[in-house]
C-alpha cells in the first residue's frame, strides 16, 4: 500500500513565506524559475553514510515537510548519482496531493540507463507522480533509443543543455544559469534542488547565489560519521589568499519538526 503523508495547515503557513507563490501570476514577468535549494543535512554536514549509500535522517515530520515542498514546486531536481545511489520515486506522498513535481535529472554525461523497474517509472505508471526530464549534454544524435523510448512512453524526455569540460575531471558540466533557462523553457516556474553533494556544492557558489531564492535545511539530530557524502562548497578566497566564508544565510528562521530542526533562510539580499 503506497505511503501517504500528512502536513498540518498551521506548518504550511509557517513556510508560506518561503516558498514560490501558489498561483504564480508573476511568472510572465519572471525570466527564471523560483530557486528553493532544500535538502536534509547531520550534524557533521553528511547527506549520506557514503556515496552510494540512501541514508534515513529525516523524521515522519520533517519527511512530510518535504513532501509539502514537492507539492509546492514545480520541478524537483537531483543529480544523477542521487538517481544511482537512491532510485528515488520524486513524487509527493501527501494525501490528496493536487500536484506532482517534474523530477529533473542532472546527467551530462549520460550515466543513468532509465529502466522500466525504477521507482521513478513505477509511480508514474500508477498515477502518482511524473516522468522524468533528463538534462544533458549528449548529442540527440548518440542518445540510446531504448532510453528515449521509455522516457518519452512515460512523458518524460531528454533535453540538450549546453556545456563545457570540466579541466580537472574531464567532464561534462552545465552552467546553472543555463539549466535553469532549460526549465524556464519548458515553463516550470519553481524548483526544488534536493541533492546530492556535487550538485548542492556547485549550485552554492558565489556566482550563484543571487539564483537562489529560498534556503530550507532539515537538521537531524545525527552524525553520521566520517566517508559521507558532505555539504561544504568550495572555499573562496580573497586577493592574498586568505579564505572567507562562501556564504551565509539572511532573514533566518528555524521551525522544529519532531526531533529535527527545519532552517529557512535566503543567500538574496
Ligand atoms: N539527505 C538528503 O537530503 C539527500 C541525500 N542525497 C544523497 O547524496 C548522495 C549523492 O550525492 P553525490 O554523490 O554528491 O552526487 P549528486 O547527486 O550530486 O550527483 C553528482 C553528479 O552530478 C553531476 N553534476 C554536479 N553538478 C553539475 C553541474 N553543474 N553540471 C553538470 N553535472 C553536474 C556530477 O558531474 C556528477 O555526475 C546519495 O548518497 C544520496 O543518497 C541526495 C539528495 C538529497
Ligand atoms: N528530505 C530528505 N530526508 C532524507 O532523510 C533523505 N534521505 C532525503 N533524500 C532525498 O529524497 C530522495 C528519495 O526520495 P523518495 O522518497 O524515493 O521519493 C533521495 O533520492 C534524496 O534526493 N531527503
Amino acid at each position: 500500500m503506497a505511503e501517504k503523508l500528512t502536513f498540518p495547515a498551521e506548518s504550511a503557513a509557517l513556510l508560506e513565506p518561503r516558498l514560490p507563490p501558489k498561483l504564480d501570476p508573476e511568472n510572465a514577468s519572471r525570466s527564471r524559475p523560483f530557486v528553493t535549494l532544500t535538502f536534509a543535512t547531520s550534524l557533521d554536514s553528511s547527506l549520506s553514510l557514503a556515496p552510494g549509500v540512501r541514508t534515513r535522517l529525516s523524521g515522519p515530520g520533517s519527511k512530510a515537510m518535504t513532501h509539502y515542498l514537492r507539492t509546492r514546486h514545480a520541478a524537483i531536481l537531483v543529480g544523477v548519482s542521487t538517481v544511482l545511489a537512491d532510485d528515488p520515486a520524486l513524487n509527493c506522498r501527501i494525501a490528496g496531493a493536487s500536484h506532482q513535481p517534474r523530477p529533473i535529472v542532472i546527467d551530462a554525461n549520460l550515466r543513468w540507463t532509465p529502466r522500466r523497474s525504477d521507482k521513478v517509472f513505477e509511480v508514474c505508471r500508477s498515477g502518482a507522480g511524473l516522468a522524468p526530464f533528463v538534462l544533458t549534454g549528449i548529442d540527440a544524435s548518440k542518445l540510446p533509443p531504448e532510453s528515449v523510448e521509455l522516457l518519452h512512453e512515460h512523458g518524460g524526455k531528454y533535453i540538450h543543455v549546453p556545456t563545457t569540460r570540466s579541466e580537472a575531471t574531464g567532464r561534462l558540466r552545465f552552467s546553472w544559469d543555463d539549466i535553469l533557462a532549460a526549465l524556464q523553457a519548458e515553463d516550470l516556474a519553481s524548483v526544488m534542488v534536493e541533492g546530492g553533494g556535487q550538485i548542492i556544492n556547485s549550485l552554492l557558489d558565489p556566482a550563484y547565489h543571487n539564483l537562489i531564492d529560498s534556503v530550507i535545511v532539515t537538521i537531524a539530530p545525527t552524525w553520521l560519521g566520517q566517508g559521507g557524502v558532505v555539504v561544504s562548497p568550495d572555499r573562496v578566497t580573497d586577493s592574498a589568499g586568505v579564505p572567507f566564508p562562501v556564504a551565509r544565510l539572511s532573514h533566518v528562521s528555524w521551525h522544529p519538526f519532531g526531533e529535527d530542526v527545519v532552517l529557512c533562510g535566503t543567500l538574496r539580499e
